[in-house]
């Protein structure tokens, strides 16, 4: 390891809605690190699996395809545009539907094999904010900063929700409660990379705290060394 630049990074784990995704950006701006959407990996898998065919129990099949993913990230007028085998796929992978084929693909450990130096590979200087649920268990487990977001589960499913709509989604929100609560139970009960806090993670309870008020406390968390 002699000579080799250490390269920092803020783990962000935790459950639907706690305010991964959100948090995880604001850091960037404020830090100027890059930034590693693992669950976006997950969803592009689930969805290519159901594009193609695949059943998302095919462990093998499914690895193959998250392995060999048509992704293309293009920059656009309109931000960011996620191309997958070359077809726009930015809306689809955030819907509740999209949520649940990642979530059956990601509790295949050749899947998750298959993922996992494309997201190490995002570790670059000056640094990383990675978000997801192992990411400080399993993908980064020497993470310099660790943190655990949640929320009660009324929370969590009222913000995407809210977010969904914002979107122009026809969701309701009793069945988007029941799918959030279905894709957690399987996040955290799988044998391979459940949901969990590592150990040394600081976990906050977003609940009823606005998004300032978290942004600050896990930047105070960065502050500590
Ligand atoms: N602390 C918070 N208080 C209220 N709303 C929040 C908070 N954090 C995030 N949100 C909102 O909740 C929604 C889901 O947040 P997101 O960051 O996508 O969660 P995650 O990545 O954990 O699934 C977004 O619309 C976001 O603006
Ligand atoms: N590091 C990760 C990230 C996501 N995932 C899976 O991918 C799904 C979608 O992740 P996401 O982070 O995009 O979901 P939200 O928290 O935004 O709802 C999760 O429900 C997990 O099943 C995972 O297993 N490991």
């Amino acid at each position: 390891m002699s000579g080799a630049i250490h390269i920092p990074v803020l783990t962000i784990d935790g459950p639907s809605g706690a305010g991964k995704g959100t948090i995880a950006r604001e850091v960037v701006l404020a830090k100027g690190w890059h930034f590693l959407d693992s669950g976006a990996l997950y969803r592009l898998t689930g969805l290519h699996c159901q594009r193609c065919g695949v059943d998302t129990q095919d462990a093998d099949l499914a690895a193959e395809l998250a392995a060999n993913l048509p992704v293309e990230f293009v920059v656009g007028a309109e931000g960011e545009r996620v191309l997958l085998a070359g077809d726009d796929v930015t809306a689809e992978i955030r819907t509740e539907t999209t949520g649940a084929l990642a979530s059956q693909v990601a509790a295949l450990q050749p899947v998750r094999e298959a993922l996992l130096q494309r997201q190490r590979d995002f570790r670059q200087p000056p640094g990383l904010v990675a978000d997801g649920r192992d990411m400080g268990t399993v993908v980064f487990p020497d993470a310099d900063f660790k943190v655990f977001l949640t929320a009660s589960a009324e929370e969590r499913a009222e913000r995407r929700y809210k977010q969904l709509k914002e979107q122009g989604a026809d969701v309701s929100l009793a069945v988007l409660t029941e799918e959030i609560a279905e894709r957690d139970r399987r996040d955290a009960s799988r044998s391979v990379s459940p949901l969990v806090p590592a150990a040394d993670a600081q976990v906050i309870d977003t609940t009823g705290i606005g998004v300032g008020a978290v942004f600050e406390r896990v930047m105070a968390v960065l502050a500590e060394r």
